[in-house]
């Protein structure tokens, strides 16, 4: 799961050494804008020696790694990729650049013995142009796991003002989600920025999830918990979910292919959605694991 994605600077020791048990499901030691031009090689080496020397099985370490036509995009995926971090975050994406990366991927991974395409890529929409082929963008490495949104960039190159109610990038998040789900990979949303703000980072979180999107990138670890309860079920949905499958199953023991709760028809839809829901909750370990313990 990749609910929480955690930004934070590749020149703070700190932050990378305490990274690990902070509970984001994801980890992103940047390399790209929160590094001055002047620590760009030393924040590359310090990524690196992190990566070699911190447990972080706990955790995915992804890198977000310069653009490949600066002087040290290339640099960061050569020295980055033998340390075999879980993935590469790929900033202001493109399907020329995540061609050229996979392609640089794979002849590391051969030359280092690592496992073809055991390094991942996530694809950072932070363009209008890369908005508009975000399909293409994907499609362009078997290794894309997931889309992020970059919501201030991409109002930047939109030339339009970022807000806090994010009117603004609502057809970006709508359509990364759409795309990503027929792609089956994940959708997370662009960091809010007011880290003192917990109650707009939940609408925020909300109106992203009610969107589609599976989870949000986050700046600071105080935001982590309540990104994670927004995309957790609340406890009504899980009671209705496991309504619905009781239902069904009743419906079956007694050969009845249409059934209905409380007057409303339950139909394939609501179903499978119910399905996802406790499916989720166990994952999430709301509910006990094993089948049978709870319906
Ligand atoms: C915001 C602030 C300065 C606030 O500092 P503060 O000091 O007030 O934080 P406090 O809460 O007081 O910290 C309490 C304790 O937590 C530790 N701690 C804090 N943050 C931590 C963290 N992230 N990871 C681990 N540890 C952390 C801290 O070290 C301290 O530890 P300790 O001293 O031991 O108690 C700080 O969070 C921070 O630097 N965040 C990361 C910023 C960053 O990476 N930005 C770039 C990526 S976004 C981006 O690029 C998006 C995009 O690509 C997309 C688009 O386009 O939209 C774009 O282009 O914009
Ligand atoms: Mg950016």
């Amino acid at each position: 799961m990749r609910r929480t994605m955690l930004f934070m600077p590749g020149n703070n020791p700190g932050m990378l050494q305490d990274a690990a048990i902070l509970g984001a499901d994801s980890i992103i030691l940047d390399l790209e804008d929160a590094v001055s031009l002047t620590e760009k090689d030393s924040a590359r080496i310090l990524v690196r020696e992190a990566i070699k020397a911190v447990d972080y099985s706990q955790v995915e370490v992804v890198v977000r790694i310069n653009p490949l036509d600066t002087e040290f995009g290339p640099l960061d995926v050569e020295v980055i990729a033998r340390v075999k971090p879980d993935a590469l975050l790929v900033p202001k994406a493109n399907e020329e650049e995540i061609r050229h990366i996979d392609q640089l991927l794979n002849q590391i991974e051969k030359e280092a013995g690592f496992s073809p395409e055991s390094i991942k890529l996530i694809a950072l929409i932070e363009t209008a142009l890369g908005l508009e082929n975000v399909h293409n963008v994907i499609q362009a490495s078997k290794r894309t796991a997931g889309v992020l949104l970059g919501g201030e960039d991409l109002t930047a190159d939109l030339g339009i003002q970022r807000t806090k109610e994010g009117e603004e990038i609502f057809y970006a998040r709508n359509k990364i989600a759409t795309v990503c789900r027929a792609l089956k990979i994940d959708a997370i949303d662009t960091p809010f920025t007011d880290t003192n703000d917990y109650e707009g980072l939940e609408k925020d979180t909300a109106k992203a999830k009610g969107l589609g999107l599976t989870g949000k990138a986050a700046i600071n670890p105080r935001q982590i918990d309540t990104i994670h309860s927004v995309f957790a079920p609340t406890e009504a949905e899980l009671n209705y979910a496991l309504k619905v499958l009781a239902a069904m199953e009743e419906a079956e023991r007694e050969g009845k292919g249409c059934y209905s709760l409380n007057g409303k028809m339950i139909d394939a839809p609501v179903l499978s959605r119910a399905k996802a829901t406790v499916e989720l909750c166990r994952r999430l370990g709301m509910i006990p694991s094993k089948e049978g313990d709870v319906l």
